[in-house]
């Protein structure tokens, strides 16, 4: 199971605004979701064994050479050269283990933080609409990036520092219990004190550090933003109102890390004290026992003595406890970030996504889709709610246009139809079967959105239309743009469909994007269409071209347009009118308009606002649907409980009911 999967099948774990996880769980599901970091591990646990042991050698070697190669007046000189010759040798494949395990160590963990990244950016790219709003997209991005960055770090310097520490420490403290077992009680006693005092900073630093890794996720967020709002930042001269807030989150970081950090401040003191205080007391203990006087005493029968070469070991293997001590100040602080990072990315990847790929495997029939809402209710956690109880039906083929004014819930009902949300209560059956039923790539290659304003990637025309059908070719191309009548626009363009589109398309201009997007969602052949209509104005020749691709691509296919202009709507099978999350009004442009109603009072205003001589008339109309003066005419018991104005029923309309 790859990653991405294995994330997907627990997706009942706590969500982006969920509690964090324990140190403990936190290893175990990262362990779960990346296994390439265990692939191999016994091989680099034994090439770390030998490199801790490697090390050991030095003490022991003194100890060997003090002992029967120098004591007793005559040196063994062939003794001496032979153990530290061994020595050597043993130093030597320490050396090379070493770097062995640092190889394999760097291999794993750079193979399992990419198939962590990459899993998580797929997650990302699943999400429900929801999510994906809660969360600040820079944020999504720092746990994409740095917060994998922080696993890497640790796993690949200060988790190795740790392993070889924790090693020796054990292997150090056997072979000081072989020397003196009563000055290794010593020594552990003087440690022991420190290492709880550490592991209950280390507690702190945990909670600190969830707390850094989030304000860099919120500096991120702020940052990305002022970079792609740039222009807009300048246009309003906001610059020193948004320097201030980049300010303000680059010193909330900088104030968190010195808060988490400053526990483990005193810790690199700590060690080098006590590492001192049980050095002089091991030498001035190890020499009482070495003592005549002692060794005649019943108290050497309990306690043993202790030869030069040994204390001279002991005094070498007391580095072993110091060193981690004082390292411990990097350790914890490359362990804690690498945690709460992780902690982050596990976060996201058992966020629920849209629709689980074990959903069943509904398949609604080809061609055009109906549409039926049944009892569908929405809510956004955050507020009231904001569509109530719609009951509708679109048959295959009709196009329905969407009007009503700012805020009444078009584009909620228009994530709804392309599952960017669930719905809170109700049913959305697309060509009969529940939208959550069916399989991502169904979805995505039978129902497609243009939204008001394409995103376009950097890159060219061709690359941005051809997207949306991986591996197809210039013909294909091509043949979609000359479907919707759009050739003739593209090979006139500077470089045809080589021309680049800039970042995010800014090389276009807004139309231009549009006649993009909409190419590239010509290339899906969709059979369920949503458009969300530009609101700012075009010019009427790119206009032109647009209403032309749009009535050529909509051909065969179920459409519903959430319409800005209204003259949409006069073509429409069917015009919905919400308001307030409700439909007050459905039926055809001309039954509505003769009903006199809310649908009339919009179309009349904007017939005013079209006529305005240089008006927008020439583009198609203004987006009168957002006009304010709509609502200071609308009756008044409208406004407590709005109730839907039936119109008269056409052949079409009665379907809907
Ligand atoms: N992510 C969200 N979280 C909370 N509330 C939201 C969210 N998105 C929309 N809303 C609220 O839901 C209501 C309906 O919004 P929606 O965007 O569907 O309206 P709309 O009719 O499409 O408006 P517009 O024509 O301006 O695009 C509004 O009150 C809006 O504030």
């Amino acid at each position: 199971m790859t990653a991405a999967a294995s994330a997907t099948a627990t997706a009942t774990a706590p969500g982006l605004a969920a509690e964090p996880r324990g140190l403990v769980a936190t290893v175990r599901r990262g362990l779960e979701i990346t296994p390439e970091l265990g692939h191999g591990i016994a091989v680099t646990l034994l090439l770390a064994v030998i490199a801790a042991t490697g090390r050991i050698v030095t003490p022991v070697a003194i100890r060997y050479t003090v002992d029967e190669g120098i004591a007793g007046g005559r040196p063994d000189l062939a003794l001496v050269s032979t153990t530290v010759a061994a020595a050597f040798a043993v130093v030597l494949a320490a050396g090379v283990a070493s770097w062995g395990m640092n190889r394999r160590l760097v291999t794993a963990s750079e193979a399992a933080l990419a198939g962590l990244r990459a899993a998580a950016f797929r997650h990302v790219h699943r999400l429900d609409g929801l999510s994906l709003d809660r969360e600040r997209r820079g944020s999504l991005v720092s746990r994409v990036t740095s917060d994998v960055d922080a696993i890497s770090n640790f796993t690949q310097s200060g988790g190795v520092t740790l392993l070889i520490s924790v090693l020796q420490l054990v292997i150090a403290t056997g072979i000081m219990c072989w020397y003196s077992w009563p000055l290794t009680v010593l020594v552990l006693a003087l440690f022991l004190p420190v290492a709880f005092a550490i592991r209950a900073a280390q507690r702190r630093v945990a909670a600190g550090y969830r707390r850094v890794r989030r304000d860099v996720g919120a500096m991120l967020s702020v940052i990305a933003e002022t970079i792609v709002g740039a222009a807009v930042i300048r246009s309003t001269g906001a610059s020193d109102r948004i320097q201030e807030r980049v300010d303000a989150a680059i010193d909330r970081t900088r104030d968190t890390q010195v808060r988490t950090l400053r526990p483990l401040a005193v810790s690199f003191s700590l060690g080098e004290l006590v590492g001192g205080l049980s050095t002089a007391l091991v030498v001035v203990v190890g020499v009482l026992l070495s003592t005549d006087a002692y060794r005649d005493s019943a108290l050497h029968g309990w306690f043993g003595s202790l030869t030069v070469g040994e204390l001279l070991a002991f005094v070498f293997l007391i580095t072993f406890f110091s060193r981690p001590i004082q390292q411990a100040v990097e350790i914890i602080n490359e362990a804690q970030n690498a945690i709460a990072g992780w902690g982050r990315v596990l976060e996201l990847l058992d966020e629920p996504i849209a629709a689980p790929e074990f959903a069943a495997r509904a398949r609604p029939a080809p061609g055009a889709i109906e549409v039926r809402l049944h009892g569908v209710r929405h809510r956004y956690p955050s507020g009231p709610r904001v569509l109530h109880d719609l009951d509708l039906r679109v048959p295959a083929g009709m196009h329905v246009a969407v009007v009503g004014e700012t805020g009444s819930g078009k584009s909620t009902f228009a994530k709804l139809l392309t599952r960017q949300l669930a719905a809170e209560k109700g049913h959305v059956l697309l060509g009969g079967a529940e939208i959550g039923d069916l399989r991502e790539e169904e979805l995505r290659r039978r129902v497609t959105i243009v939204p008001q304003d394409g995103f376009l990637f950097e890159g060219t025309v061709r690359h941005n239309i051809a997207l949306a059908r991986p591996g197809s070719t210039e013909a294909e191309v091509r043949d979609v743009l000359d479907g919707l009548g759009l050739l003739g626009w593209v090979d006139g363009l500077p470089d045809g469909l080589d021309t680049e589109v800039g970042q995010r398309g800014d090389s276009l201009s807004a139309g231009e994007r549009q006649l993009v997007a909409l190419a590239r969602a010509a290339m899906v052949r969709p059979d369920l269409l949503i458009l969300d209509e530009a609101t700012s104005a075009v010019d009427p020749a790119v206009d032109a071209r647009l209403r032309g691709a749009i009535d050529r691509m909509t051909a065969g296919c179920t459409t519903v347009t959430i319409a800005h202009r209204l003259a949409t709507a006069e073509t429409a099978d069917l015009v919905l009118v919400f308001d307030r999350g409700r439909i007050i009004e459905r039926g055809r442009h001309a039954d509505l308009l003769g009903a006199g109603g809310v649908y009339a009072r919009l179309h009349e205003s904007w017939r005013a606002v079209a006529q305005v001589p240089g008006g927008a008339a020439n583009t198609g109309g203004p987006p009168v649907v957002h006009a304010a003066p709509e609502r200071q005419h609308a009756p008044t018991e409208r406004q407590h409980a709005p109730t839907e104005r039936q119109h008269v029923p056409t052949e079409r309309q009665e379907d809907n009911r």
